[in-house]
């Protein structure tokens, strides 16, 4: 994956995305039509992860866009008004992650730009100019995330080897940042990849990450197809893991907004880890893309956290296991069967529950950020360094 499958497949004028919510027991891609799909999959976690949202949102509605009638609109302002307002439609959808709203911000200027500079432009040029700008996020997030994983490699290889022993060593990642948290490739997914490729990877260990389960689910799983050395932990196991494995290098994890000063929204548990490879004196290491940086904030106190609903956590949701003959058995056509998945109570029924989708890692805890633009490790200069590499 590199390039088992890509998750979001677009195909002017048709997107499809996988079905997050059937992995890893089926792999199906599900259409999204308009901006109602597009919300609808990102609200119900059909698709997830930062840099994805942001591009099955713009996709969506260009998908929208093309099914429209050639004279559905008027006037160019008709367009622009109807793209602008379907836009905030969809950066309701959840409200941590800032790539949907660069993205919305970035697609909006690009409408009202159109506008402003021509007075005659057609509804159908403000229609091209979106579809073209998003068409353009989807290859950019591709070749960002290629930037990001070799920038992210050299920096830990070069910390962690010497050109005298070549000794390869062991990464820990948290939630899923790869091809499906984005338009391919992945950010930490994407450095673990491309360690992998330089033959600089012993093993690759991720969280189960409850509640919802993206490291056992997605990242177990990509890891897999891509033939990566890799074990699955629980999140309580990590402290002890470091321990037992000194060779474990570093810990490496995503984003969903970086403060301009460093301070980073992450999948909930990422906190915990940055203090974990603190205590075990190893490197932190976060990967994003530019429009995972959000510097119109100071600092996390500012990033809202999406609470999410309690059944996350009283309930574990899988697969049903029908026998010991269920892994990895090819029967004639059942094997194609719709999972049956299951959620299972855990918890007593009316507990109260806490349930806050990501936390706030401190920036004096992060080593680097890194982004398709290299490699940042002074992060009290960040805005200054992101911008004078922009
Ligand atoms: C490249 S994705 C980085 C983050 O978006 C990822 O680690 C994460 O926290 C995803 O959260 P999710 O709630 O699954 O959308």
């Amino acid at each position: 994956m590199g390039g088992a499958f890509t998750a979001i497949r677009w195909e002017n004028p048709y997107l499809e995305i996988v079905d997050q919510l059937l992995l890893p027991h089926k792999i199906a891609h599900i259409p999204i039509r308009n901006s109602e799909d597009g919300h609808k999959a990102i609200v119900t976690m059909q698709t997830r992860g930062a840099p994805a949202i942001a591009i099955v949102a713009a996709l969506s509605l260009a998908a929208e866009l093309l099914a429209l009638p050639k004279e559905y609109f008027k006037t160019a302002a008709d367009a622009s008004d109807y793209i602008i307002s379907k836009l905030k439609y969809l950066s309701t959808s959840r409200p941590t992650a800032v790539n949907l709203f660069d993205a919305v911000n970035k697609l909006t200027a690009v409408v009202t730009k159109a506008i402003e500079t021509d007075d005659s432009v057609s509804p159908q040029d403000i229609v091209k100019a979106y579809i073209n700008s998003s068409e353009a996020m989807l290859e950019a997030d591709i070749s960002d995330n290629k930037a990001i994983g070799k920038h992210g490699a050299k920096y830990l290889i070069n910390r962690n080897t010497s050109e005298s022993t070549h000794q390869k060593f062991k990464v820990l990642t948290h939630c899923n940042t790869g091809s499906l948290a984005t338009a391919g490739y992945g950010t930490a997914l994407g450095i673990i990849r491309s360690l992998n490729e330089d033959g600089a990877l012993s093993h690759a260990f991720c969280t189960e990450t409850r509640p919802y389960n993206q490291g056992s689910r997605l990242t177990a799983f990509e890891l897999q197809q891509d033939n990566i050395p890799s074990t699955l932990v629980c999140d309580s196991a990590v402290s002890f893991l470091l321990k037992q494995n000194p060779d474990i290098r570093a810990i490496v994890v995503g984003a969903d907004r970086v403060a301009a000063n460093g301070d980073t929204a992450n999948k909930i548990g990422t906190y915990q880890l940055a203090l974990a490879a603190k205590a075990h004196n190893i490197d932190f290491i976060v990967a994003a893309p530019t429009t995972s940086i959000d510097l119109n904030i100071t600092n996390g106190d500012q990033i809202i956290v999406e609470q999410r609903k309690s059944t996350e956590v009283t309930c574990v949701s899988g697969k049903l296991l029908i026998g010991p003959e269920d892994d990895n058995t090819k029967t004639n056509g059942e094997a194609e069967q719709q999972p049956q998945l299951l959620a299972v109570r855990v918890a007593p029924q009316g507990v109260s529950v806490w349930n806050p989708s990501f936390d706030v890692t401190p920036a004096e805890l992060i080593t680097a950020v890194v982004t398709e633009k290299g490699v940042i490790t002074d992060l009290p200069n960040l805005k200054k360094e992101v911008e004078s590499k922009s």
